[in-house]
């Protein structure tokens, strides 16, 4: 199996950096892909696991440990590293504890790695987005988040099981905040071309009502909560999401994705980071779309900017 050239770090060897290791390794996501952890006894024991199993998956290695050196000449650094949520926890409230480290990390990670494309995973990931953009100085395309790939992830699956249409033909969006007052772009949704608000059941009927969407759209909001109150982590899809980033760095794609990154006067808001479609190919985010909203649409974008604005301030960015 051929695997992306490239050097991948992971920051973190926690569920979720282990998850983008182990989906970095077995879908060829990067050729060398390099775990690390403050924690030196799990970080060596995720490598071994992970090593273990390279005769399965293709050209890539994995190596790890705890110094920070072991990140230089880095093409893409995921960050993963910090607390999570407890159950009924919000992502906002880990904003303080995650900044911390942050403010730690970034400045050692930039010195080890200064041409490196830095994508957050740890949430808050907007907030932690723009804090990491403010202390390196780094371009904002070269800074951005994971953001909401993977609620997008979730909602198409979500629509694709319900119509029984393969999930790579649902066109359709979550954006804004990575949390509570995410929502879905429904004015521009397409299934195979037919907007998604025209769709019809096989018996001719609309298969969505203004109701279902919204159920839709809460089920997708409050879908992790569900999962870490039953596993106590999200990490597979995470994994999963953060492996297809690092392949559209890589592989220099221009694929759309919608993550987050600094805005610079999309939809009038500046200084904040949250989700929208952008194009990701080399060097990060290359351009940021400004798909059409409808009125309500564009003031939940604004709920959501205004959310993230007042958890950065809070932190003093
Ligand atoms: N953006 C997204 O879509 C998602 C984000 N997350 C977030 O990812 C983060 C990690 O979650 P889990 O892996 O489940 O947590 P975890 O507790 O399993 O792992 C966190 C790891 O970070 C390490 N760590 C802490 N400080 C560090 C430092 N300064 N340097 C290096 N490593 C350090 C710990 O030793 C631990 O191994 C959380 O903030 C969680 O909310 C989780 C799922 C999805
Ligand atoms: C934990 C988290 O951010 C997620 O699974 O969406």
């Amino acid at each position: 199996m051929a695997a992306q050239a490239g050097k991948l770090v992971v920051v973190g060897a926690g569920a979720v950096g282990s998850s983008v290791a182990y989906a970095a390794l077995i879908r060829g996501s990067a050729r060398e892909v390099v775990l690390y952890d403050i924690d030196q006894a799990k970080v060596e024991a995720e490598v071994l696991d992970l090593a273990h199993g390279t005769q399965f998956t293709g050209a890539s290695s994995i190596t790890g440990g705890t110094d920070l050196a072991l990140a230089a000449g880095a093409d893409i650094v995921v960050i993963t590293a910090g607390a999570k949520q407890r159950p009924g926890q919000t992502r906002l409230e880990l904003a303080g504890t995650n900044a911390r480290i942050l403010e730690n990390l970034m400045p050692r990670l930039t010195e080890q790695a200064p041409e490196a494309v830095y994508v957050l995973v740890t949430n808050p990931c907007d907030v932690l987005t723009v804090i990491a953009q403010r202390i390196s100085g780094l371009p904002a395309g070269r800074v951005f988040a994971s953001g909401t790939v993977l609620d997008t992830s979730r909602l198409r699956w979500l629509l694709g099981e319900r119509i029984g249409v393969s999930r790579s033909s649902v066109h359709a969006y979550i954006v804004g905040e990575h949390g509570d007052t995410e929502f879905p772009l429904w004015a521009c949704a397409t299934i195979g071309g037919v907007p998604l608000r025209d769709w019809r059941a096989d018996d001719g009927s609309l298969a969505f009502t203004p109701e279902s969407l919204e159920a839709l759209a809460h089920n997708v909001r409050t879908a992790a909560y569900r999962v870490i109150e039953g596993k106590g982590a999200t990490n597979y899809a995470i994994g999963l999401s953060a492996a297809r980033i690092v392949e559209a760095v890589l592989g220099r794609e221009d694929a759309v994705l919608p993550v987050s990154s600094v805005l610079s006067g999309q939809y009038g808001l500046h200084g904040v980071a949250l989700s929208l479609p952008s194009v990701v190919g080399a060097g990060g985010v290359r351009r940021v779309l400004e798909v059409p909203m409808d009125d309500g649409e564009l003031a939940r974008l604004g709920r959501s900017a205004e959310a993230l604005r007042a958890s950065a301030q809070s932190l003093g960015y």
